[in-house]
Protein backbone atom coordinates (compact mmCIF):
# COMPACT_ATOMS: atom_id res chain seq x y z
CA UNK A 1 0.00 0.00 0.00
CA UNK A 2 1.55 3.17 -1.11
CA UNK A 3 0.22 6.14 1.24
CA UNK A 4 1.17 10.00 0.81
CA UNK A 5 0.65 11.48 4.45
CA UNK A 6 -0.05 16.13 3.79
CA UNK A 7 1.39 17.21 7.54
CA UNK A 8 3.97 15.37 9.78
CA UNK A 9 2.93 16.44 12.48
CA UNK A 10 2.13 14.00 16.06
CA UNK A 11 -0.74 12.54 14.41
CA UNK A 12 1.08 12.00 11.63
CA UNK A 13 4.01 10.95 13.31
CA UNK A 14 1.87 8.40 15.45
CA UNK A 15 0.06 6.59 12.35
CA UNK A 16 3.45 6.34 10.54
CA UNK A 17 5.21 4.89 13.48
CA UNK A 18 2.67 2.21 13.66
CA UNK A 19 1.93 2.12 9.89
CA UNK A 20 5.96 1.90 8.79
CA UNK A 21 7.10 -2.12 8.45
CA UNK A 22 3.98 -2.94 9.68
CA UNK A 23 1.28 -2.23 7.20
CA UNK A 24 3.08 -1.05 4.47
CA UNK A 25 7.55 -0.68 4.22
CA UNK A 26 8.38 2.69 5.11
CA UNK A 27 9.58 3.39 0.98
CA UNK A 28 6.06 3.24 0.57
CA UNK A 29 5.10 5.97 2.86
CA UNK A 30 5.54 9.89 1.45
CA UNK A 31 4.89 12.92 3.97
CA UNK A 32 4.99 16.52 3.03
CA UNK A 33 5.19 19.49 5.94
CA UNK A 34 6.91 22.44 5.13
CA UNK A 35 8.79 21.76 8.51
CA UNK A 36 12.22 19.97 7.83
CA UNK A 37 12.85 19.23 11.10
CA UNK A 38 9.87 16.70 11.07
CA UNK A 39 10.53 15.16 8.37
CA UNK A 40 14.22 14.58 8.97
CA UNK A 41 13.25 12.86 12.04
CA UNK A 42 10.93 11.17 10.09
CA UNK A 43 12.94 9.92 7.15
CA UNK A 44 15.61 8.56 9.71
CA UNK A 45 13.48 6.61 11.16
CA UNK A 46 11.48 5.37 8.59
CA UNK A 47 13.18 5.56 5.79
CA UNK A 48 10.48 7.05 4.08
CA UNK A 49 10.36 9.74 1.32
CA UNK A 50 9.41 13.58 1.98
CA UNK A 51 8.72 16.88 0.39
CA UNK A 52 8.40 20.54 1.94
CA UNK A 53 5.28 21.10 -0.35
CA UNK A 54 2.04 19.16 -2.09
CA UNK A 55 3.05 18.15 -5.89
CA UNK A 56 2.13 14.86 -8.16
CA UNK A 57 4.55 12.76 -6.00
CA UNK A 58 1.32 12.97 -3.78
CA UNK A 59 -1.49 11.22 -5.94
CA UNK A 60 0.82 8.16 -6.53
CA UNK A 61 -0.44 7.18 -3.74
CA UNK A 62 -3.59 4.72 -3.08
CA UNK A 63 -4.29 6.52 0.17
CA UNK A 64 -3.96 10.23 0.90
CA UNK A 65 -4.05 10.93 4.44
CA UNK A 66 -4.89 14.70 5.37
CA UNK A 67 -3.08 15.18 8.38
CA UNK A 68 -3.04 19.00 8.70
CA UNK A 69 -4.77 21.09 11.26
CA UNK A 70 -8.82 21.79 10.54
CA UNK A 71 -7.88 25.40 9.89
CA UNK A 72 -5.05 24.38 6.93
CA UNK A 73 -7.39 21.56 5.71
CA UNK A 74 -9.16 24.26 3.12
CA UNK A 75 -6.28 25.23 1.70
CA UNK A 76 -4.74 21.91 1.33
CA UNK A 77 -7.63 20.66 -0.99
CA UNK A 78 -7.18 23.67 -3.21
CA UNK A 79 -3.55 22.69 -3.66
CA UNK A 80 -4.51 19.00 -3.95
CA UNK A 81 -7.91 19.22 -5.85
CA UNK A 82 -5.57 19.96 -9.41
CA UNK A 83 -3.61 17.58 -8.80
CA UNK A 84 -6.43 15.11 -8.16
CA UNK A 85 -8.20 16.11 -11.29
CA UNK A 86 -5.12 14.83 -13.45
CA UNK A 87 -4.72 11.04 -12.32
CA UNK A 88 -6.59 8.37 -14.22
CA UNK A 89 -7.28 6.37 -10.92
CA UNK A 90 -9.17 7.99 -7.42
CA UNK A 91 -6.63 7.73 -4.60
CA UNK A 92 -8.73 7.80 -1.30
CA UNK A 93 -8.45 10.01 0.64
CA UNK A 94 -8.29 10.24 4.21
CA UNK A 95 -9.27 13.04 6.67
CA UNK A 96 -7.97 12.60 10.43
CA UNK A 97 -9.18 16.71 10.86
CA UNK A 98 -11.21 17.43 13.81
CA UNK A 99 -14.71 18.86 12.51
CA UNK A 100 -14.14 18.84 9.04
CA UNK A 101 -17.21 17.42 7.48
CA UNK A 102 -16.57 15.13 4.70
CA UNK A 103 -19.57 16.86 2.32
CA UNK A 104 -16.91 20.30 2.88
CA UNK A 105 -14.13 18.21 1.88
CA UNK A 106 -15.64 17.22 -1.13
CA UNK A 107 -16.77 20.02 -2.56
CA UNK A 108 -13.14 21.87 -0.89
CA UNK A 109 -11.80 19.33 -3.52
CA UNK A 110 -14.24 19.69 -6.70
CA UNK A 111 -16.93 17.05 -5.76
CA UNK A 112 -14.64 14.12 -5.07
CA UNK A 113 -15.89 11.26 -3.36
CA UNK A 114 -13.80 8.69 -2.67
CA UNK A 115 -13.41 9.90 1.15
CA UNK A 116 -12.89 8.30 4.28
CA UNK A 117 -12.87 10.26 7.09
CA UNK A 118 -12.00 9.39 9.90
CA UNK A 119 -10.72 10.22 13.69
CA UNK A 120 -7.52 7.87 15.03
CA UNK A 121 -5.70 8.85 18.42
CA UNK A 122 -2.32 8.93 19.78
CA UNK A 123 -1.56 5.45 21.11
CA UNK A 124 -1.78 4.13 17.08
CA UNK A 125 2.09 4.53 17.99
CA UNK A 126 2.16 1.63 19.72
CA UNK A 127 -0.23 0.14 17.87
CA UNK A 128 -3.14 0.64 20.30
CA UNK A 129 -4.66 3.21 18.62
CA UNK A 130 -8.62 3.12 18.34
CA UNK A 131 -10.09 4.54 14.95
CA UNK A 132 -14.04 6.23 14.45
CA UNK A 133 -14.15 5.71 10.52
CA UNK A 134 -17.20 7.10 8.22
CA UNK A 135 -17.03 6.63 4.77
CA UNK A 136 -18.23 9.53 2.07
CA UNK A 137 -20.37 8.55 -0.74
CA UNK A 138 -18.04 7.58 -3.61
CA UNK A 139 -15.68 4.91 -2.15
CA UNK A 140 -15.38 1.74 -3.50
CA UNK A 141 -15.89 -1.48 -1.33
CA UNK A 142 -11.85 -2.15 -1.99
CA UNK A 143 -11.10 1.35 -1.10
CA UNK A 144 -13.04 1.15 2.46
CA UNK A 145 -10.81 -2.29 2.85
CA UNK A 146 -8.01 -0.81 2.11
CA UNK A 147 -8.69 2.03 4.80
CA UNK A 148 -9.82 -0.60 6.77
CA UNK A 149 -6.13 -2.48 6.85
CA UNK A 150 -4.20 0.75 7.37
CA UNK A 151 -5.90 1.95 10.66
CA UNK A 152 -6.67 -1.72 12.00
CA UNK A 153 -2.42 -1.93 11.02
CA UNK A 154 -2.46 0.41 13.96
CA UNK A 155 -4.65 -0.56 16.39
CA UNK A 156 -8.74 -1.40 16.22
CA UNK A 157 -11.73 0.03 14.14
CA UNK A 158 -14.47 1.64 14.35
CA UNK A 159 -17.23 2.21 11.34
CA UNK A 160 -19.73 4.26 11.67
CA UNK A 161 -23.10 5.10 9.64
CA UNK A 162 -23.49 8.53 10.57
CA UNK A 163 -20.97 11.20 10.11
CA UNK A 164 -22.43 13.14 13.06
CA UNK A 165 -21.45 10.72 15.80
CA UNK A 166 -17.51 11.50 14.65
CA UNK A 167 -17.44 14.49 16.77
CA UNK A 168 -18.47 12.35 19.39
CA UNK A 169 -15.92 10.15 18.89
CA UNK A 170 -13.37 12.69 18.67
CA UNK A 171 -14.47 13.62 22.02
CA UNK A 172 -14.10 10.46 23.79
CA UNK A 173 -11.20 8.81 22.39
CA UNK A 174 -9.43 11.47 19.75
CA UNK A 175 -9.23 13.69 22.64
CA UNK A 176 -9.51 10.61 25.04
CA UNK A 177 -5.75 10.20 25.57
CA UNK A 178 -5.18 13.73 26.93
CA UNK A 179 -7.75 13.10 29.82
CA UNK A 180 -6.03 10.15 30.65
CA UNK A 181 -2.50 11.54 30.67
CA UNK A 182 -4.35 14.48 32.65
CA UNK A 183 -5.73 12.40 35.41
CA UNK A 184 -2.22 9.96 35.64
CA UNK A 185 -0.46 13.43 36.05
CA UNK A 186 -2.78 14.00 38.81
CA UNK A 187 -2.54 10.64 40.68
CA UNK A 188 1.35 10.72 39.83
CA UNK A 189 1.61 14.45 41.75
CA UNK A 190 -0.40 12.97 44.83
CA UNK A 191 1.54 9.98 45.30
CA UNK A 192 4.95 12.21 45.61
CA UNK A 193 2.73 14.74 47.75
CA UNK A 194 2.53 11.20 49.87
CA UNK A 195 6.43 10.53 49.47
CA UNK A 196 6.60 7.72 46.87
CA UNK A 197 9.38 9.31 44.02
CA UNK A 198 8.49 10.80 40.55
CA UNK A 199 9.30 7.25 39.23
CA UNK A 200 7.81 5.15 41.86
CA UNK A 201 4.70 6.91 41.65
CA UNK A 202 4.26 7.25 37.65
CA UNK A 203 4.77 3.29 37.44
CA UNK A 204 1.92 2.94 40.13
CA UNK A 205 -0.31 5.44 38.20
CA UNK A 206 0.50 3.97 34.37
CA UNK A 207 0.32 0.16 35.53
CA UNK A 208 -2.69 0.80 37.25
CA UNK A 209 -4.43 2.30 33.91
CA UNK A 210 -2.68 -0.05 31.96
CA UNK A 211 -4.34 -3.20 34.25
CA UNK A 212 -7.55 -1.04 34.70
CA UNK A 213 -7.91 -0.67 31.04
CA UNK A 214 -7.34 -4.72 29.98
CA UNK A 215 -9.70 -5.86 33.25
CA UNK A 216 -12.26 -3.81 31.95
CA UNK A 217 -11.73 -4.75 27.97
CA UNK A 218 -12.25 -8.51 29.59
CA UNK A 219 -15.12 -8.19 31.38
CA UNK A 220 -18.28 -9.35 30.65
CA UNK A 221 -19.35 -7.01 33.82
CA UNK A 222 -20.27 -3.05 33.94
CA UNK A 223 -17.88 -0.91 34.67
CA UNK A 224 -19.92 -0.27 37.94
CA UNK A 225 -19.72 -3.07 38.64
CA UNK A 226 -15.72 -3.31 38.41
CA UNK A 227 -15.96 0.20 40.61
CA UNK A 228 -17.65 -1.36 43.30
CA UNK A 229 -15.19 -5.03 43.81
CA UNK A 230 -12.63 -2.11 44.43
CA UNK A 231 -14.46 -0.10 46.82
CA UNK A 232 -14.56 -1.85 50.58
CA UNK A 233 -17.58 -0.58 52.52
CA UNK A 234 -16.00 2.04 54.88
CA UNK A 235 -12.37 1.52 53.07
CA UNK A 236 -9.71 3.85 51.26
CA UNK A 237 -11.37 4.21 47.93
CA UNK A 238 -14.93 4.64 49.31
CA UNK A 239 -13.02 7.85 50.74
CA UNK A 240 -11.18 8.85 47.48
CA UNK A 241 -14.41 8.37 45.57
CA UNK A 242 -16.73 10.07 47.78
CA UNK A 243 -13.71 13.11 48.09
CA UNK A 244 -14.70 13.07 43.70
CA UNK A 245 -18.58 12.85 43.77
CA UNK A 246 -18.25 15.75 46.55
CA UNK A 247 -16.11 17.73 44.05
CA UNK A 248 -18.37 16.83 41.29
CA UNK A 249 -15.59 14.72 39.02
CA UNK A 250 -17.91 12.68 37.14
CA UNK A 251 -19.94 15.75 35.84
CA UNK A 252 -17.00 17.27 35.00
CA UNK A 253 -15.41 14.90 33.10
CA UNK A 254 -19.12 14.72 31.31
CA UNK A 255 -19.21 18.06 30.50
CA UNK A 256 -16.12 18.26 29.29
CA UNK A 257 -16.73 15.45 26.91
CA UNK A 258 -19.62 17.22 25.63
CA UNK A 259 -17.28 20.29 25.12
CA UNK A 260 -14.81 18.66 22.93
CA UNK A 261 -17.60 17.44 21.09
CA UNK A 262 -19.09 20.94 20.88
CA UNK A 263 -15.86 21.90 19.54
CA UNK A 264 -16.09 19.64 16.92
CA UNK A 265 -19.38 21.06 15.53
CA UNK A 266 -18.02 24.29 15.71
CA UNK A 267 -14.89 23.50 13.98
CA UNK A 268 -17.18 22.33 11.02
CA UNK A 269 -19.71 24.77 11.04
CA UNK A 270 -17.02 27.66 11.10
CA UNK A 271 -14.69 26.37 8.35
CA UNK A 272 -17.11 24.63 6.33
CA UNK A 273 -18.99 27.87 6.07
CA UNK A 274 -15.67 28.72 3.95
N1 LIG B 1 -2.96 15.07 17.83
C1 LIG B 1 -3.92 14.17 17.99
O1 LIG B 1 -3.95 13.42 18.99
C2 LIG B 1 -4.97 14.00 16.94
C3 LIG B 1 -5.09 14.89 15.89
N2 LIG B 1 -6.06 14.71 14.93
C4 LIG B 1 -6.15 15.62 13.80
O2 LIG B 1 -4.96 15.50 13.09
C5 LIG B 1 -4.65 16.73 12.44
C6 LIG B 1 -3.23 17.11 12.75
O3 LIG B 1 -3.12 17.27 14.15
P1 LIG B 1 -1.69 17.27 14.85
O4 LIG B 1 -0.84 16.23 14.22
O5 LIG B 1 -1.95 17.24 16.28
O6 LIG B 1 -1.18 18.72 14.40
P2 LIG B 1 0.31 19.21 14.13
O7 LIG B 1 0.25 20.70 14.15
O8 LIG B 1 1.25 18.51 15.04
O9 LIG B 1 0.62 18.69 12.64
C7 LIG B 1 0.16 19.31 11.47
C8 LIG B 1 1.35 19.51 10.56
O10 LIG B 1 0.89 19.91 9.28
C9 LIG B 1 1.78 20.90 8.80
N3 LIG B 1 1.18 21.68 7.70
C10 LIG B 1 0.52 22.86 7.74
N4 LIG B 1 0.16 23.24 6.49
C11 LIG B 1 0.59 22.27 5.65
C12 LIG B 1 0.53 22.08 4.24
N5 LIG B 1 -0.08 22.97 3.46
N6 LIG B 1 1.07 20.97 3.71
C13 LIG B 1 1.69 20.05 4.50
N7 LIG B 1 1.79 20.18 5.85
C14 LIG B 1 1.25 21.27 6.41
C15 LIG B 1 2.04 21.70 10.04
O11 LIG B 1 3.09 22.61 9.88
P3 LIG B 1 3.04 24.01 10.73
O12 LIG B 1 3.08 23.60 12.16
O13 LIG B 1 4.25 24.73 10.26
O14 LIG B 1 1.74 24.66 10.37
C16 LIG B 1 2.30 20.61 11.05
O15 LIG B 1 3.63 20.14 11.00
C17 LIG B 1 -5.65 17.76 12.94
O16 LIG B 1 -6.60 18.01 11.94
C18 LIG B 1 -6.28 17.09 14.15
O17 LIG B 1 -7.64 17.46 14.31
C19 LIG B 1 -6.91 13.63 14.97
C20 LIG B 1 -6.83 12.74 15.98
C21 LIG B 1 -5.92 12.88 17.10
O1 LIG C 1 -7.23 18.50 20.01
C1 LIG C 1 -7.59 18.30 18.84
O2 LIG C 1 -8.28 19.14 18.25
C2 LIG C 1 -7.19 17.04 18.14
C3 LIG C 1 -8.38 16.24 17.67
C4 LIG C 1 -8.44 15.06 18.59
C5 LIG C 1 -7.19 15.11 19.33
N1 LIG C 1 -6.49 16.16 19.05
Amino acid sequence: MKIAFIGGGNMAAALIAGLAGRVTPGANIHVVDPNPAALEHLQREYGLTTAAAIDAAVTAAEVIVLAVKPQNMRDVAATLQPLLALVGHQPLVVSIAAGIRARDLSRWLGGYGAIVRCMPNTPALIGMGITGMVAYDGVTAAQRTMADQMLAGVGTTMWLDDEGLIDAVTAVSGSGPAYVFYFMEAMQQAGVELGLTPAQSLALAQGTFAGAAALAGRSEEPLSTLRERVTSKGGTTYAALTSMEAAGVKDAVTTAVKAAAARGRELGDELGAQ
